[in-house]
């Protein structure tokens, strides 16, 4: 589904991973840890590029890359503008038709957000605008989901609750995770990233406490 098949991955000539070889396939969630700069948003970004144009890829970017004075529902609604035509999507974002709105409060409400669909963003809390982009991402669905660290702005317990929506919708997903027991949570395969490779690529259950330990070690 997804593919790197021994790629040098940087900027302007400098690797920050090398020779990365990774295939994701249908049904795996793949979770990213390492430290910050070890490479996390750099691989999700080669693996987008890496998708087949005929699979569909719902994203959650680091910067929620959300419209701030537009409600929480028109950002929602955006997550599927590409399907339509630009005429279409204007009066879809003018005036929803009762159906894109009932579909799009139904998402925010997967992520607990149904009371603030008409509040505009900028008044959102950053874990409130986090569940914004999630349901965003849920509005558009498709094959896979590659969220940057999708779930670092919202409390433990609601990040278990939304690591299950995410698990719910989506088949495939690779996500970058700070948050070790949510990965083990989430996850059917972790990854650990340090010092320009992969430490570790491993079956959940085999991921031990000494592997984080050295994956965080300074
Ligand atoms: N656009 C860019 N141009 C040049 N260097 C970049 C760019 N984006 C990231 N880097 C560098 O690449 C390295 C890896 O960054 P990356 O954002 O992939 O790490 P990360 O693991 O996602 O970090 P974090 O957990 O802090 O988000 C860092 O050294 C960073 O400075």
């Amino acid at each position: 589904m997804l593919a790197l098949d021994g790629a040098d991955l940087g900027y302007g000539g400098t690797p920050v991973l090398r020779g990365v070889r990774l295939n994701v396939a249908p049904g795996e969630r793949v979770a990213l840890l390492g430290r910050s700069g070890s490479g996390k948003s750099t691989l999700l970004a080669a693996l987008l590029a890496s998708a087949a144009p005929d699979r569909r890829v719902a994203l959650v970017p680091q910067d929620a890359t959300l419209v701030p004075q537009l409600s929480a529902l028109r950002n929602v609604l955006m997550g599927r503008l590409d399907d339509h035509g630009a005429w279409r999507n204007l009066r879809t974002l003018i005036r929803p038709s009762r159906a894109d709105r009932q579909a799009a409060l139904a998402d925010l409400a997967r992520v607990g957000l149904a009371p603030e669909a008409d509040r505009r963003v900028e008044a959102l809390s950053g874990g409130q605008k986090q569940r914004v982009a999630l349901a965003r991402a849920l509005h558009r669905g498709g094959d896979l989901l590659l969220g940057d660290e999708p779930l670092s702005a919202v409390d433990p317990r609601q990040a278990e609750a939304l690591a299950a929506t995410i698990r719910d919708g989506f088949p495939t997903a690779v996500l970058a995770l700070h948050d070790v027991a949510i990965a083990r949570a989430f996850a059917t395969r972790v990854i650990g990233l340090r010092q320009g490779s992969f430490l570790f690529d491993l079956a959940v259950a085999d991921l031990d406490a000494a592997r984080i330990e050295a994956l965080y070690a300074r």
